[in-house]
Formats: structure tokens, C-alpha cells, sequence
């Protein structure tokens, strides 16, 4: 991805000492992270490490124990009601596994928001979803199918298609290219990109895949023990000088990163 040109001004999203825990388990320890206008920032990091809980805080979805989350510079901690659903407008999210309707056709997932939400009506909605699947590289016909009908790499299409319909300023990605193929995986990462610079949208994603970290970043942060450790360019993430951002991105089992394993 080309390097973001705006590195100034008010940060998209600005999250100070961030806290959350779960019952016992201190999950997230004061996270402090901003993500720039327009940029593409990828969080990594362990399994468990809190990666979605971060993301959920973010989005509304969990509520943080303790700190601060701005959009736009507007504190979203604690929002309620209309006041969250006009902070939820600005965004878009991709999850992990599509999360498409089953018992909805192909168009109508990608228009469900349009509908729902934006009170489009069914026949403009519907040119809007083809719309969208066209820029995911999906014919109109497709639109016509049961997510059931398709195989993994178009769901993560369709479900990308949706994220972009109502062209959100800022774009949740959740283990974008989990469970797919290299060559499809690298097809999704395009498209992200491609997606992400048309609608001029910030991006925060979480992922394992460092191929596609190295593909759709522009900046990259490495979470660990519930804390930001690391950040930077994705130019120089193989000169971090972090024992642990090298471990993660070599994929070794030994160094500083220990992973409790029980003897059988
Ligand atoms: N709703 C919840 N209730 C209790 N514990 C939770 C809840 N959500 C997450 N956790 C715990 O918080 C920790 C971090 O989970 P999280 O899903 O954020 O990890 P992650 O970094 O996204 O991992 P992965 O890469 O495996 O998806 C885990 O120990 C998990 O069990």
C-alpha cells in the first residue's frame, strides 16, 4: 500500500489507557494508540492476546474498564443510543468468517445496511449492491446466490462488499484473509487496499498473517500483555530492534513470547 499522507493533525481514532478485564484476567492494560487520518494500522500479536477485544472496545461492542477512545477527537467511551449509532455510522467491519445472513441472498447482505439502516429502498439498494460487488471483482449474478452457494474466498468478497457499502470513513478489518488460500488471501489484501484508498477510509485491522500485514499496512503495532510494545512503519518492522516483534514475525517458538503448554 502507498505510504498515507497525512501524518499530522487529529488522529482518526486516539485510544489512551485503555483497561479491561475479565473477571480475574486483565486483558487489556493501558493501551495507547492512534490511528491517523487515512492510514492503515494493523494490530499483531499472539493468539489471546487481546487483539479483539480491542477492536470490540473501539467499536462499541465492549465496554472498557477504565480510558479513553476518541473519534475524530469526540470521546466514544460511554456513548449510548443515538449518540453511538451516529459514531457506528462512520464505521465499516469485515469479520472473521463473513458473518453473512444464510437465509438472505448475496444482494440483499451487501444492501442490508443500505436498507436497514440508511431506509434505501429495495430496487436502488439492489443497484448499489451490484455496484459493490463489482468493485469485489463479483458479477450481478452472484448477487442472486445464498452465501451457502459460495466458496470461502467470494463470502470474504461479499462480506467485503457490504463492509464498503455505506461507505464507511473508517474500516474494521478482523483476520481478513483467515482460512484462505495464499493466492486468494493476496486477491482479499488487493482488494482491501483497493477499497480502503477509493473510499479515502482509515483502517485498523487485526490479523496473524504477516503476508498480509505486509501487504495492507502503512503502520504496524505489536499488543502484548495487554500492552502496545511496539509500532512503526511496515518499512521497518525487520529492523524493530523488539526480541518479541521478531519472534512474532518469524514465527519461532522460543524467545521472549512463551506460550504456557502442560506436558501431555
Ligand atoms: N467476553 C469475554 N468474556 C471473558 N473473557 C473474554 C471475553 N472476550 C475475550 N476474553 C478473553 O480475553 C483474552 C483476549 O481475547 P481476544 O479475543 O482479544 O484475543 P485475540 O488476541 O484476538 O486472539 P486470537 O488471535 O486468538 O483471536 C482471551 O483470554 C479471552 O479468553
Amino acid at each position: 500500500m502507498t505510504a498515507n499522507g497525512n501524518a499530522g493533525g487529529t488522529p482518526k481514532i486516539e485510544i489512551r489507557g485503555l483497561f479491561k478485564a475479565f473477571g480475574s484476567k486483565q486483558v487489556l492494560r493501558g493501551v495507547d494508540l492512534d490511528v491517523r487520518q487515512r492510514e492503515s494500522l494493523v494490530v499483531i500479536g499472539g493468539s489471546g492476546s487481546g487483539k479483539s477485544v480491542l477492536i470490540k472496545c473501539v467499536l462499541g461492542l465492549i465496554e472498557p474498564d477504565a480510558g479513553s477512545i476518541k473519534v475524530d477527537g469526540e470521546e466514544t467511551v460511554g456513548l449510548r443510543g443515538r449518540e453511538r449509532e451516529r459514531v457506528m455510522r462512520k464505521f465499516g467491519m469485515l469479520f472473521q468468517g463473513g458473518a453473512l445472513f444464510d437465509s438472505l441472498p448475496v444482494w440483499e447482505n451487501v444492501a442490508f445496511g443500505l436498507m436497514s439502516a440508511d431506509g434505501v429502498a429495495r430496487p436502488e439498494a439492489k443497484a448499489a449492491a451490484t455496484r459493490n460487488l463489482a468493485a469485489v471483482g463479483l458479477g450481478p449474478e452472484v448477487g442472486e446466490l445464498f452465501p451457502a452457494e459460495l466458496s470461502g474466498g467470494m463470502q470474504k468478497r461479499v462480506a467485503l462488499a457490504r463492509a464498503i457499502a455505506r461507505k464507511p470513513e473508517i474500516i474494521f478489518f478482523d483476520e481478513p484473509t483467515t482460512g484462505l488460500d495464499p493466492i486468494m488471501s493476496d486477491v482479499i489484501n488487493d482488494l482491501i487496499n483497493r477499497c480502503v484508498e477509493s473510499l479515502g477510509a482509515t483502517a485498523l485491522s487485526i490479523t496473524h498473517d504477516m503476508a498480509s500485514v505486509r501487504r495492507i499496512a502503512h503502520r504496524v503495532a505489536m499488543i502484548f500483555e495487554g500492552r502496545i510494545i511496539w509500532q512503526g512503519p511496515i518499512a521497518e518492522i525487520d529492523r524493530s530492534g523488539n526480541d518479541y516483534v521478531e519472534q512474532f514475525i518469524h514465527g519461532h517458538a522460543e524467545g521472549p513470547i512463551q506460550m504456557p503448554v502442560r506436558p501431555l
